[in-house]
């Protein structure tokens, strides 16, 4: 994903032209109805001119000489009402009024493309934080569309009745055309000038609203609301909240300010060049080189693009914080395009070898360039064979597991799954073999039964599969819990009366799912966390009688388990320092056994519980 950098001309145009053909493909009768009208709206104003110039000479020239009739001038005088009554209405045409009108469609519509590109995103890139970070910033400003549009046609329709009136300008008078360019140029400068500025501090008051949201919902989270008062911490917590809003507050007020500057200018601007133009043309009437006529004209001309021109810095404010963005949109669409229906047809559907499983050679990974998490790993999974995965917290285990799934790539090395590299194999290839189980599980707030089912959502209303994953993996007491049984609702989100599952009980449903999921491999990563050690090892025992010979890879900091699986691997500051059966490896002295001996005595204690807790003979032993 390509990082954000800060949005230059070029950049404003590419986001300006995808922002447009999103929104021809959104909603083209709103893009189509807007531009029209409000184009043709804006050179009314320029027509009644027309008009009024040949009424005041028709006019002046019956007033003074007689000749003509004054019924003949009614129809044009007719028009002209209309003309300016439908060209006063148009200035009602404004951003506020437009954005009203396109916010249903370009709002929604951009919202439910950015909700479809986050499906598209390959699972590998949204597990990392950035990428997050990407779609957070881009689903935010969904108000990028209609900022584009609604001022954008605004900003087109000032410049049809600008450029219109300048064409009367030009019949009017040389000087006059030139001075009102100039007068225009400087109030486009003036804009351009104020916009960049605004756009860094826009940047910068963004990672504040962040913060700002961030310490506003600790206060209405349970969870670290429970931490802040524990630590009677609150104070504390709402002072970086306040830090924060002061400097969106001060943005805030720095834009406004500024945009009242530009407008005050812009006007201020406008008086000294109508002065101008007002001396000049009565300098010409004086000098009998132009008619009082033409002077009324002038004065119509000056107001009309002065009332033009004002509302230019608000729309092209708007247009430039649409295009911000829009640009942060684009670049997130583009990254996360749907994949090519040709190359994926070129890549393989079947594996390569059927006897090993995972080839590891000579694996590092960083997440950071300096900081390698794991260093120059060497091994192989064969098929059928039960591996347990150990080592201290932080030793790199969950980050080989999601190696292992292809979710990321090595920086080093060489990882194959069943004989080839993942970037072979088709998109689903390998989700579709591998059935994992992650520590950092999530309960949907739906029925037990869905929560178990999506594991194999085509068999999401098998209810004797879903209650076979349900006893595999150790949910059965949380099933009896519940009232409605499957039907029962979990989590309180989506209903209230949702049951809350304490964090062993959650854990057990999760893994419920990974059963459910029955895949020719199956990945544990630390599935039994949150129990205590001797329902640790049921569990781990659970799943290892239920897999049946299937490939699987087993994960735990806590190592009584490990003995269950074929082989171990041992991992120790990112690399792997033994690796045997638990004999092997007991006999060898090393690290393990050094493990398995320091954490003997919790098992030991354990055991005295034994009778207690109703734990069946057919168990493993414990240490
Ligand atoms: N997304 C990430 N970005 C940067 N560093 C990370 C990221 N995820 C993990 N790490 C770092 O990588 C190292 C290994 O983490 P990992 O989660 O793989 O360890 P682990 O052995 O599974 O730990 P535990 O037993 O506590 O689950 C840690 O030092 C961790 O801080």
């Amino acid at each position: 994903m390509a990082n954000r950098k800060k949005a230059g001309l070029t950049d404003k145009l590419l986001a300006a032209k995808w922002g447009i053909r999103l929104a021809w493909k959104i909603d083209r009768k709103m893009f189509l109805l807007w531009t029209v009208l409000s184009m043709g709206l804006a050179v009314l104003p320029a027509i009644a001119l027309a008009y009024n110039r040949d009424i005041i000479a028709n006019l002046s020239g019956f007033i003074s000489t007689g000749a003509g009739s004054f019924s003949a001038l009614v129809p044009d005088i007719v028009m002209l009402g209309i003309i300016l009554m439908v060209s006063g209405l148009s200035t009602r045409l404004n951003d506020d009024f437009l954005y009203m009108t396109m916010f249903d469609s370009y709002y929604l519509g951009l919202e439910e493309e950015m909700m479809d590109s986050a499906q598209r995103i390959d699972l590998s890139e949204l597990v990392k934080k950035e990428v997050k970070d990407e779609y957070f910033a881009a689903i935010s400003r969904c108000g990028s569309l209609t900022d584009l549009m609604s001022s954008g046609c605004s900003l087109l329709a000032r410049m049809a009745s600008i450029i219109s009136l300048m064409i009367v300008a030009l019949i009017t008078s040389k000087i006059i055309f030139i001075m009102t360019v100039f007068y225009i140029l400087v109030v486009i400068y003036l804009n351009s000038a104020f916009s960049n500025k605004a756009r860094v501090a826009w940047q910068e008051m963004r990672e504040m609203l962040r913060k700002a949201d961030y310490f506003e919902k600790l206060a209405q989270n349970g969870d670290p609301a429970k931490e802040t008062r524990i630590f009677n911490s609150s104070e504390w917590v709402k002072t970086k909240w306040d830090e924060a809003y002061d400097t969106i507050e001060k943005t805030q007020v720095e834009r406004s300010y500024g945009i009242a500057q530009i407008t005050f200018f812009s006007k201020v601007g406008f008086y000294v060049f109508m002065v101008l133009m007002m001396v000049y043309a009565l300098f010409q009437v004086a000098g009998g080189t132009m008619t009082p006529d033409v002077l009324l004209m002038i004065f119509l001309l000056c107001t009309s693009i002065a009332e033009a021109v004002a509302t230019i810095p608000k729309s092209y404010q708007h247009l430039d914080y649409g295009l911000y963005g829009l640009d942060i949109q684009r670049r997130f669409f583009e990254n996360t395009q749907a994949v090519d229906p040709k190359e994926e047809s070129r890549k393989a559907d079947t594996p390569l070898d059927s006897e090993v499983c995972f080839e590891v050679r000579n694996l590092s990974f960083a997440y950071k360039a300096d900081r390698p998490v794991l260093n120059d790993l060497n091994f192989q999974i064969k098929r059928g064979e039960t591996v347990a995965l150990v080592g201290s917290n932080g030793c790199g285990k969950t980050t080989l597991i999601k190696i292992l799934l292809g979710l990321y790539a090595p920086t080093e090395g060489e990882v194959k799954f069943m004989g080839r590299r993942y970037s072979e194999y088709r998109k689903d290839f390998v989700m579709d073999r591998i059935g994992t189980f992650f520590q950092d599980f999530y309960l949907f707030h739906l029925t037990l039964g869905e929560n178990v089912g999506m594991g194999n959502v085509k068999e999401i209303g098998n209810e004797p599969m879903i209650m076979s994953a349900i006893e595999r993996g150790g949910a059965a007491k949380v099933l009896q819990k519940l009232k409605q049984g499957l039907n029962h609702r979990l989590g309180k989100q989506v209903h209230k009366d949702g049951a809350m599952l304490s964090g062993g009980e959650g854990q057990r449903v999760a893994v419920s799912r990974t059963h459910m999921s029955d895949k020719e491999v199956m990945i544990f990563d630390e599935p039994a966390s949150m129990l205590d050690p001797i329902a640790e090892m049921e569990q781990f025992f659970h799943i290892k009688q239920k897999l049946g010979g299937r490939t699987s890879i087993l994960v735990s900091h806590r190592i009584g388990f490990a003995r269950l699986a074929d082989r171990i691997l041992v991992l120790d500051g990112g690399r792997i320092v033994e690796d045997g059966a638990h004999e092997e490896l007991m006999a060898k002295g090393g690290v393990y056994a050094n493990f398995f001996q320091e954490q003997a005595q919790w098992y030991d204690l354990s055991e005295d519980r034994k009778d207690e807790r109703g734990v069946r003979d057919e168990e493993p032993a414990r240490a």
